[in-house]
């Protein structure tokens, strides 16, 4: 999906960044921007640094050294998190935590709400969020209830309550089943259609495939690959252990036999 962006446009702007995690580099020496109105998927093996690259984006993990931009603010100086959706990776720590989908939802609005109040149209958004994600009918329900697809759709959702310009998605599809896969992608693709820009970490592309305007893929914290997503389904580094059916198109087998780079995802 080709949409039109300038260099001066950029929502996010990694430069240089360079982090440590205990004694271990994570980062060491990563570029990375997304431009308004663009879908990149940072990819990579396991332990690559994708995580700790898009934390060091919102704040979560310092930088040693190289610098972060939010929509061409300075980290440091950037307090407009309202135009903000992060969806961590998804954890286990919500188990156990007795709030109801329609509350984890209106935590994400907090951002815009006055006073911490939600008005009549801070609980309209949260509700619109929750019915992007197909979860109208159980907003009540206790989010220790739910499966993990559903889980992963209220964090979404939770994301989108503030109704962001852009997002910013950890591994958005792993452990989900296909039918929240297919909810995800749609709620993706009309974020997409009304202008958010989007970086999400992910292991595969699969359903997101056709919104992916730039893939970048991390090795040992170094970028090894920034541009578009390979038209013959083959990621860059993919190897045989990850081929699909899909990914046996014959321009795929070509892209392979040409040499592309192996293991570089997980
Ligand atoms: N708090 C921490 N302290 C020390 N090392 C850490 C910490 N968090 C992560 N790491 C290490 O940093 C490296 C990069 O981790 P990161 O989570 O960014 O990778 P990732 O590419 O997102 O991996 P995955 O695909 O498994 O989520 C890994 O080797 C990980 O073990």
């Amino acid at each position: 999906m080709q949409r039109s962006v300038s260099q001066s446009d950029a929502v996010i702007s990694l430069s240089a960044a360079t982090a440590t995690l205990g004694s271990r580099p994570v980062l060491r020496g990563v570029d990375l921007a997304v431009q308004r109105g663009e879908v990149v998927a940072l990819l990579g093996a396991n332990g690559s640094g994708k995580s700790t690259a898009v934390r060091s984006v919102i704040g979560q993990v310092p930088l040693t050294g190289g610098s972060v931009e939010l929509f061409g603010t300075p980290l440091r100086r950037f307090r407009q998190w309202a135009r903000v959706g992060y969806v961590p990776q998804r954890t286990t720590a919500a188990g156990g935590v007795p709030a109801t989908i329609r509350e984890v939802v209106s935590s994400g609005r907090l951002s815009r709400a006055r006073l911490g109040l939600l008005s009549r149209a801070d609980r309209a958004a949260v509700n619109r969020a929750i019915d992007l994600v197909g979860l109208t009918d159980r907003a009540k329900d206790s989010v220790s209830a739910l499966s993990g697809g559903q889980h992963q759709r209220v964090l979404i959702a939770r994301a989108l309550a503030c109704e962001p310009e852009l997002l910013i998605m950890d591994e958005p599809l792993a452990g989900v089943d296909l039918a929240s896969q297919e909810i995800l992608a749609a709620t993706l693709r009309e974020q997409v259609a009304a202008g958010v820009s989007v970086l999400l970490v992910l292991h595969e592309l699969g359903p997101l495939r056709p919104l992916i305007d730039r893939t970048v893929v991390l090795r040992d914290g170094l970028v090894v690959h920034d541009g578009p997503p390979p038209a013959g389904g083959l990621l860059p580094g993919h190897d045989a252990h990850h081929l699909t059916k899909e990914d046996c198109h014959p321009d795929a087998v070509h892209a392979a036999a040409a040499g592309v780079p192996t293991g570089l995802l997980g």
